[in-house]
C-alpha cells in the first residue's frame, strides 16, 4: 500500500493541499489531471525527487528511503545517458534492483534484439520507450510509478504495454500511471485518481 498523508506541495503554484490517498497493491491507478496541474510533480514527490512542504508518503508504512529497491520510477527517456546502450541499462537495473528477471525475455518481448547493444543516441523515440518499459519489467519492483509511459509507442506496442501492466497487477504489484490516453487505458485501470483543486479524488 502507498499512503499519501496530509501532503502539501507548492512549486510555482500550489499543487497539493492537505491531500490524502491510499493506493492498494495489485491495482493499476490512472493519475489524471489537466495539463500542468501537477501529475509529474506528485510522482516526483512520492519518490523524494521533490520535497513536499509538509506531509508524508509511506510505502507499507515505511519511508521511500527504506524501500528504494521496491520502487521504480524512470520519468522519461530524456533521462537516458545516450552514450550507453539499452543492454547497459538493462544490466544496471537488474543489478541495482537485485532482480531475478531474465534480460533476454524482456529483450524478446519488446523486439529489441537488433539494437539493444547500440548506443541510445541512435534510437528512435519508440525504441527508447520500449527500453523504458522493459526496464520497469526488469526492475521487478513492487511499486511502479510511470509518467506518460505510453507516449511515443505505436498502437501495437501500447497493447503489449497494457498486457504487461495487467500481468504485473496480477502479480500484486502496485502501478500508478499518469497518462493522457484515458479512453485507451480505461479497460485495464482499476481506479482513476483525479488531481483537482489540489486534492487527490477517486474517479
Ligand atoms: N522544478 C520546478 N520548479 C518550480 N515549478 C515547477 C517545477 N516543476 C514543475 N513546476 C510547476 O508545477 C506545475 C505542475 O507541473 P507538472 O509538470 O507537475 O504538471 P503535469 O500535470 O505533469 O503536466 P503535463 O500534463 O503537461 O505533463 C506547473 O505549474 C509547473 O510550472
Amino acid at each position: 500500500m502507498i499512503e499519501i498523508k496530509d501532503l502539501n506541495l507548492t512549486l510555482r503554484e500550489p499543487i497539493l493541499k492537505d491531500a490524502n490517498f491510499s493506493f492498494q497493491e495489485g491495482s493499476i491507478y490512472l493519475l489524471h489531471a489537466l495539463n500542468g496541474t501537477g501529475k509529474t510533480s506528485v510522482l516526483r514527490t512520492m519518490v523524494n525527487l521533490i520535497a513536499p512542504n509538509s506531509g508524508r508518503v509511506l510505502f507499507d508504512g515505511q519511508k521511500f528511503a527504506q524501500v528504494k529497491q521496491q520502487v521504480f520510477y524512470l520519468e522519461t527517456s530524456d533521462w537516458f545517458d545516450k552514450n550507453l546502450s539499452g543492454l547497459d541499462y538493462l544490466k544496471f537495473v537488474k543489478s541495482e534492483w537485485q532482480s531475478e528477471q531474465d534480460l533476454n525475455s524482456a529483450i524478446e518481448r519488446w523486439e529489441m534484439g537488433s539494437y539493444i547493444k547500440t548506443p541510445i543516441r541512435k534510437y528512435s523515440l519508440g525504441m527508447k520507450q520500449k527500453l523504458l518499459v522493459a526496464l520497469y519489467r526488469v526492475s521487478d519492483a513492487k511499486y511502479l510509478l510511470m509518467d506518460e509511459i505510453n507516449n511515443g509507442l505505436d498502437a501495437d506496442s501500447r497493447q503489449v504495454l497494457y498486457q504487461e501492466l495487467s500481468a504485473w497487477a496480477y502479480q500484486k504489484k502496485l502501478i500508478i500511471m499518469a497518462s493522457h490516453y484515458q479512453d485507451e487505458v480505461e479497460n485495464i485501470v482499476d481506479e482513476t485518481v483525479t488531481l483537482d483543486h489540489r486534492q487527490l479524488i477517486r474517479g
